[in-house]
């Protein structure tokens, strides 16, 4: 056999050895995970209280099963991370219900809650996000990165598990936003398109070192800002414009805007 491959049967038993679940099972729990809380996002209903509560007890069997083959890599057992991780929807369905809110409060183009839910990319992003915070939590590889890079292939936003995001987060239009592993966002924060909340190119020895900003409550940030480094803290009720570059603190009710230094030039050309 040819030494590629050779190199490229090592690869397969590694793989073997590392087993994760199918990205298309993943999906699969966290879209009906969302469904489940939200019958507006897809319209599949279920009125009966009955049906809900065994729906819910699916929903745990369908992440414990997904965890199994991966069980030598997890914190604790299988069966006790799955419950553990629905112990914890309660409260992301409450942050996600403020989440939905502050959206439809914050964008004068939303006509009601169902639109925010069903077709809003934002409402989608943050709630894969919230899903994924939980089980990044809860000590478990891979599966959160996973599941935030389903809603970044569907959305364009880009959230990292490990970020800290209080409710009431409101993400409007939302292709291209990149919010950094250690970043943390306060309640009633406002990002538009573009925003990236990011780290400054630093060695990988940094890795466990806060590297993403800190975004105080009451904050909106305007499309295409980029707000760089771990020390870097955004006081509360800041409005920071459209296509700033950022890389130090700002004081609490600051208005930083970008300062274009070329004029556009007009012509007189008919
Ligand atoms: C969002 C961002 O700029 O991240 C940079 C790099 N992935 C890090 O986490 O440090």
């Amino acid at each position: 056999m040819s030494d590629f491959l050779e190199e490229l049967a090592r690869r397969h038993q590694l793989a073997a050895a590392n087993a994760y679940p199918a990205t298309s099972v993943v999906s699969d729990f966290a879209n009906s995970l969302i469904n489940w809380l939200f019958p507006e996002h897809t319209g599949h209903v279920m009125a009966d209280p009955v049906l809900l509560k065994e729906y819910g007890r699916k929903l745990e069997k369908q992440l414990e099963t997904l965890l199994l083959p991966m069980q030598h890599q997890l914190p604790e057992e299988a069966g006790h991370i799955s419950r553990a991780f629905m112990s914890r929807v309660p409260m992301i369905y409450d942050e996600l219900t403020k989440d939905a809110n502050a959206i439809f409060q914050g964008d004068p183009a939303a006509t009601c809650l169902y639109e925010v839910i069903r077709a809003y990319p934002g409402f989608y992003a943050i709630a894969f996000y919230r899903m994924a915070h939980a089980l990044y939590e809860l000590k478990i590889p891979l599966l959160p990165r996973m599941i935030t890079e389903l809603a970044h292939a569907r959305t364009g936003i880009d959230i990292h598990p490990g970020a800290v995001i209080a409710p009431f987060f409101c993400i409007d239009h939302g292709t291209g936003i990149v919010i950094g592993e250690t970043t943390v966002i306060g309640q009633h924060v406002k990002l538009y398109q573009g925003v990236t909340l990011g780290a400054l190119s630093i060695e990988k020895t940094m890795a466990r070192s806060k590297r993403h900003p800190t975004i105080e409550e009451h904050v909106v940030i305007y499309a295409g800002a980029t707000i760089l480094g771990g020390d870097t803290v955004i006081g509360h009720h800041s409005v920071i414009g459209g296509n700033v570059w950022l890389i130090r603190s700002v004081e609490p009710f600051s208005r930083i805007y970008y300062k274009a230094e070329h004029k556009y030039l007009e012509s007189n050309h008919e």
